[in-house]
């Protein structure tokens, strides 16, 4: 699976994206009497699309909350979407990923998203599936070279480092007397988000060489969805188009100047990768830009959603500072966090991470059906149709989550035995749930699963917990015009492609804990 594809591999609807503007599908067949059961819809061929576009994440909810089956058909168009709403055949859907394909319609998405030519698209597409067995091609080389730097050993550390002492700077510049915020959000995902891009790009990445950029990176990102549509982009998403131009010029001058060269072993690795295959520097440039994306979108709007959670629960807040002030070294006025022992020895924070990925990564793990293929033995999945795994659906399951499975509680992910040792839990914690040992192991839908599992997932961990960490035991935020911090809705109306954005802008009050206004922060993430 093709790392440069990566922002793509979150895009929830994609197969209706697909199907709404011009995928040739085949020409529709009768059903298979085999194939899931139909969800209509009340407006004929259209009816899933318009209910996607208008409801957005809500939308698969929506049609599998009527349903007591773990998979469904949505007819569109002249084709069908399949969605899967059952961790058990989640994790089929993964395993058959022979015919079950990400890259078949992750290449067409890119295509659209980077502007690739021909040239450069027969490169991409040769062997994607691995056809020749021959395991060579792309697709494949670019999905080793990261993976050996993702996974747990020293290059993922010294990335950790980077990003850490890039953030931990912008922790530290928060003024002595505390500072009001308009938006919380806007600030953690600027900290978070330049911080990755120095550590993975190097110093003279395309936002510290162009800060201007930063802004058009999120306004291309706001109009993504309008851009893969790809309907005269210059009228209907002029802004996210001039965007995307500024952002691959900046990255074609990126690579012409030589400064991947100062960039991490990731990059370097991605730089061989691409060029070994055929790629001209300017594709390899413009194929960045999905790197970027999802490298920094997801992380960088997930801390929010921690950060925002902890400050609104006063209990949560005063356990994760009892479970994390054994892990900081003082040194004079210097305190730095064990990175490592965070990993290995704070359940609580671990489980805060993964816990406000749940509640707010509605993720769809999309794949093309490349044959005929069927699942469980079971169920008919047609050939050039789309199969979704509903990972919102699977996350607000009471079934697999207890019975609050919709509240935000860090306990879903701590077990049992676990639970009597951390006391104080919050109210929110207070109704029982589902016994982790027994839950699925594809009951958690945020990193997706099976072959093309995010690896960016332990730089995701050490990047945002390292981070929070350190505002849970340095600093208090607290309410501006109201009494208590009040967590915004999600804005899961949008088509979903990703971590959703809080629905509002959360205004507060930054400030330093009494007694340690002079701390320099820092994080120790050396193995
Ligand atoms: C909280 C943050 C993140 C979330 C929620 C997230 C989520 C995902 C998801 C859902 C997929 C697709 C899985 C599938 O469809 O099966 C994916 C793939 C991927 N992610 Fe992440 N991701 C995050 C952070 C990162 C970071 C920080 C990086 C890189 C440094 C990264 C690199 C990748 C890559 C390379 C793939 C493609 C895997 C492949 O092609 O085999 N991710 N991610």
């Amino acid at each position: 699976m093709d790392g440069y594809t990566v922002f793509a591999a979150a895009l929830g609807g994609l197969g209706l994206v697909l199907a709404l503007v011009d995928r040739v599908f085949p020409a529709n067949r009768p059903c298979d009497p085999r194939e899931p059961p139909i969800v209509p819809s009340r407006i004929p061929w259209i009816g899933h699309i318009i209910g996607i576009i208008r409801h957005g994440a809500r939308y698969y909810k929506m049609v599998c909350a009527d349903s007591t089956q773990p998979i469904v058909t949505l007819p569109t168009l002249n084709s069908r979407t399949y969605v899967v709403s059952s961790p058990p055949l989640a994790s089929l859907v993964q395993r058959a990923s022979k015919t079950l394909s990400f890259n078949s319609l992750i290449t067409e998405v890119t295509r659209r998203m980077v502007g690739f030519d021909e040239q450069t698209m027969a490169i991409v597409t040769h062997n994607m599936n691995n056809e020749d067995g021959t395991n060579t091609g792309l697709m494949l080389d670019v999905h080793h070279a990261m993976y050996s730097v993702l996974m747990e050993n020293p290059e993922l550390y010294k990335m950790g480092q980077s990003t850490l002492r890039e953030s931990m700077k912008f922790a530290n510049s928060v003024k002595k007397e505390g500072e009001d915020l308009d938006d919380l959000f806007a600030w953690t995902q600027r900290g978070l988000s330049l911080s990755a891009a120095t550590a993975i790009y190097g110093p003279q990445n395309i936002f510290a060489l162009d800060p201007t950029l930063y802004d058009d990176f999120w306004t291309f990102e706001g109009g993504l969805i309008g851009l893969l549509v790809d309907v005269f982009p210059s009228i209907f998403v002029r802004k996210a188009n001039n965007a995307r131009k500024r952002l691959i010029n900046a990255l074609i001058k990126y690579v012409e100047e030589g400064h991947y060269k100062d960039a991490s072993k990731l990059i370097q690795n991605r730089y061989h990768a691409h060029i070994g295959n055929g790629f001209t520097e300017e594709a390899w440039a413009r194929s960045e830009l999905g790197m970027l994306m999802g490298a920094l979108v997801n992380a960088s709007v997930s801390v929010f959603w921690m950060v925002i959670n902890v400050f609104s629960r006063p209990k949560l807040l005063v356990e994760l500072r009892k479970e994390l002030e054994p892990i900081v070294d003082v040194d004079g006025t210097k305190r730095t966090v064990n990175i490592h022992r965070l990993r290995s020895s704070c359940p609580l924070i671990i489980a805060t991470f993964r816990e406000s990925l749940r509640i707010y990564a509605d993720i769809q793990s999309v794949r093309y059906v490349t044959d005929d293929t069927l699942l469980a033995d079971k169920y008919f999945l047609r050939k050039d149709t789309v199969v979704q795994i509903a990972g919102g659906v699977i996350h607000a399951d009471k079934g697999v989550w207890g019975p609050d499975a919709t509240s935000f509680n860090p306990y879903h992910f701590i077990e049992s035995s676990n639970q009597a040792q951390i006391s104080g839990k919050d109210d929110s914690a207070k109704e029982s749930t589902t016994d982790r040992k027994s839950r699925h192991p594809a009951s958690f839908r945020a990193f997706g699963g099976g072959a093309t599992l995010c690896p960016g997932r332990h730089f995701a961990q050490i990047e945002i917990c390292g981070f929070v960490a350190v505002l849970i035991l340095g600093f208090d935020v607290t309410p501006v015009g109201s009494e208590s911090i009040k967590v915004p809705e999600k804005d899961d109306y949008k088509f979903p492609i990703g971590v959703s954005k809080p629905a509002s802008p959360t205004k507060v009050r930054l400030q330093r804990r009494k007694g340690l206004e002079d701390v320099l922060w820092a994080c120790d993430v050396s193995a």
